[in-house]
């Protein structure tokens, strides 16, 4: 057992290479003192000024709270380990990738570190335990493995060596969690850990279709990138990488090495860094695949083998599904994560294709694993089915989503927050789907308004989710998208929250909304036009009856985007306020909607919406109806009530 951890306070760096100085930065940045140590001056001094530009950048685009030079002031810098880790809290290891090296540095660190101290490597690929192996206290050792560039990235693994506490990864989980940072469980020290894990097949199964004749590297490539929405196809992302980093992994874990992967080691083509991989950079124009090369690419046949890694990780009590699409998304930037649309599919589509793979080949990996035959013979075969890797609505009520948030205060508040900041909160179909099962689940009566906001500091939403265009079926999405009148319909008043970018789908979301408010610094515009598009989601239609002419057609024509001022000044947003007074201006108007009559509320909205479609007539009909019905309510006795009574009004909705 580690003795009672202490707070951390102090965090030693060892290694101040581009991982090294990347976690001493984002741990000054929330505040910690850092030591960054390497072994000579030369190398701690470049990884100190990697740190200064890069704090003076986040400083420029204003994303840093603190003065760039006070976050610097809290690293210090040394080449002596023992200095380095004597005070040290936590110690993370950034040095090179070899078991030797980096059990030489925690021999060292055990003798040198606090006994409390936590210790973690940031190993992307050896075992944890044996690195721990090399201490006298493996069971205060743990993986914190960040991901490249960890200013940017915002995934950490938080790896199990075979004898790390619960204790010990709590407390590297909840450091990760205090700097801002997902942490996701890797219960288990396997190869590769869990993103790793999953993008093995990625990259192999197309390289082994490519090998055997059955696709080329284009094809492969333009299908997972253009229809299934990869932000890179996997030899686009071999070549980045490296092939022979690939090829390295899987020599050691002795696993078959597609010939393809071979051959290019061999001809030392190892990818961008020597100009020419499975695409040509010196004499050629790099991945050069367009749309159409896709064809009619097995894109099945990689998914199938993905969902059945992420199955052995689930079944072997590696990591949850939750963990495993956490990890997919934020490490890989996967548009959704292995087991969601493994879900989405259907596991028996999945697995009846590894087993037809398995008897076509023979080999080893297609052979499924058991806890994807256990899903599906209990009849958990995903989305359609309410059940595989993930739970989905019943119907009976709202669920447990994965790309939004919702709270229902007793005052009758519902806040929705659009949860998928590493993507600019865009709006994907789940996201889409959720929204309209969450406002067509959650009990009207208790709901007085609503809030949508997104996460993050840098976007309500920049829009429908760009990945995978290429694959919609226009017979889908000829029509406004359903989320869109779901929300402008909802028989509440709704409110758009916005701080940052709200552009295309996401200010049609504002825009069916029947408020808007936004901090000064956010944007806003319909940029659909810069891809071939225009507004799908009623954008072109609201913006219309919103503005004037020549402004909606400046929007949609021009695809600009307009500061919040100019919105607001166009009567698009209904106010723009400083970030400093936004909440307060927020909260004004939601006392407003929250504590005002439901039912005249509800009236004003209907009638407002429906009766702009009128003619005037029809319009004025509309409302004097609804006039009378108003007078018969309880909440009109009380309104005039507290009015003679000088109070406030407590309506019931009655
Ligand atoms: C019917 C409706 C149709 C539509 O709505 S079409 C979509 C219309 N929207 C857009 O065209 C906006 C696209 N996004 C942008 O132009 C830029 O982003 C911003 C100006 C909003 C921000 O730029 P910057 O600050 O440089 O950030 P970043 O690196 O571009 O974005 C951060 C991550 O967010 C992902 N992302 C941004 N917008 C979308 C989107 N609409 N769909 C999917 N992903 C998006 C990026 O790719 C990237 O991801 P990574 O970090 O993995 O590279």
């Amino acid at each position: 057992m580690r003795a009672e951890q202490t707070e951390i306070a102090t965090v030693a760096v060892l290694g101040a290479g581009t991982m090294g100085h990347g976690i001493a930065e984002v741990t000054a940045i929330a505040g910690y003192d850092v030591v960054l140590r390497d072994i000579e001056e030369d190398l701690v001094e470049d990884g100190y000024d990697s740190i200064e530009w890069s704090l003076e950048k986040l400083a420029e685009k204003g994303r840093l709270d603190d003065d760039p030079d006070d976050v610097a002031a809290r690293i210090g810098t040394t080449t002596d380990l023992e200095a380095a880790v004597s005070d040290a809290d936590l110690v993370i290891e950034a040095g090179p990738e070899q078991l030797s090296v980096k059990q030489d540095i925690f021999e060292s660190v055990d003798a040198a570190a606090p006994e409390d101290a936590l210790l973690a490597t940031n190993s992307s690929s050896l075992s944890i335990t044996e690195i721990a192996a090399a201490t006298e206290r493996p069971e205060s050792v743990l993986g914190l493995h960040f991901f490249n560039p960890p200013v940017k990235m915002d995934l950490v693994e938080v790896i199990y060596g075979e004898a790390t506490t619960d204790e010990t990864a709590e407390a590297g989980y909840e450091f990760v969690e205090s700097i801002g940072k997902t942490p996701i469980y890797v219960r288990k020290d396997v190869r590769g850990f869990v993103v790793n894990s999953v993008l093995g097949p990625f990259m192999s199964e197309p390289a082994w279709m490519v090998s055997t004749g059955e696709a080329t590297i284009r094809q492969a490539d333009a299908a997972m990138v253009h229809e299934r929405g990869y932000p890179m196809g996997p030899f686009e992302l071999g070549d980045l990488t490296g092939i022979d980093i690939g090829y390295h992994v899987r020599k050691e874990a002795e696993t078959p090495i597609p010939p393809i992967m071979e051959e290019k080691v061999a001809n030392e083509k190892l990818g961008r860094k020597t100009g020419e991989g499975y695409y040509d950079y010196d004499d050629g124009d790099g991945p050069d695949y367009v749309p159409e090369d896709a064809d009619d690419f097995d894109h099945l046949r990689v998914e199938a083998v993905m969902a059945n890694e992420a199955a052995k990780l689930v079944g072997d009590g590696v990591a949850t599904p939750e963990a495993i699409d956490t990890g997919m998304q934020l490490g890989a930037g996967f548009p959704e994560g292995t087991c969601r649309r493994a879900d989405d599919i259907g596991l028996g589509t999945v697995l009846e294709k590894l087993r037809t793979l398995h008897d076509e080949h023979g080999d080893d990996r297609y052979e499924p694993a058991d806890y994807l035959v256990e899903l599906v013979e209990a009849g958990h075969t995903g989305k359609e089915a309410g059940r595989g890797f993930h739970e989905y609505s019943t119907g009976d009520g709202p669920s447990d989503y994965h790309t939004i948030n919702w709270a229902l205060d007793d005052d009758g508040l519902l806040e929705v927050e659009l949860d998928r900041p590493s993507r600019m909160n865009a709006i994907s179909e789940t996201l889409a789907d959720e929204v309209v099962d969450l406002l067509s689940s959650v009990d009207d009566d208790e709901v007085r308004a609503v809030v949508f906001e997104g996460a993050g500091d840098r976007a309500f939403s920049a829009g429908a989710d760009i990945s995978g265009f290429a694959d919609r079926d226009p017979a889908q999405t000829s029509e406004p998208t359903e989320v869109f009148t779901t929300v402008a319909e909802y028989p509440r008043p709704t409110l758009a929250r916005i701080d940052g970018y709200c552009l295309g789908a996401g200010l049609e979301l504002a825009l069916a909304c029947d408020l808007r408010l936004a901090t000064t610094d956010s944007e806003f515009g319909f940029p659909e036009i810069t891809l071939g598009l225009l507004p799908g989601g009623g954008g072109t239609q609201r913006a219309i009856r919103m503005l004037t002419d020549a402004r909606a057609k400046e929007l949609v024509f021009r695809g600009e985007h307009i500061s919040a001022e100019r919105a607001a000044d166009w009567g698009l947003i209904n106010r723009a306020v400083d970030a400093d007074e936004f909440d307060s201006v927020v909260g004004a108007f939601v006392e407003d909607l929250v504590s005002g009559p439901p039912i005249a509320l509800r009236k004003a909205k209907r009638v407002m919406n429906e009766g702009a479609d009128e003619s005037l007539d029809a319009g004025l009909e509309m409302e004097s109806q609804a006039f009378a019905l108003l007078l018969t309510t309880d909440d009109v006795e009380e309104g005039t009530a507290a009015f003679a009574a000088d109070r406030e009004p407590e309506f019931e909705g009655q």
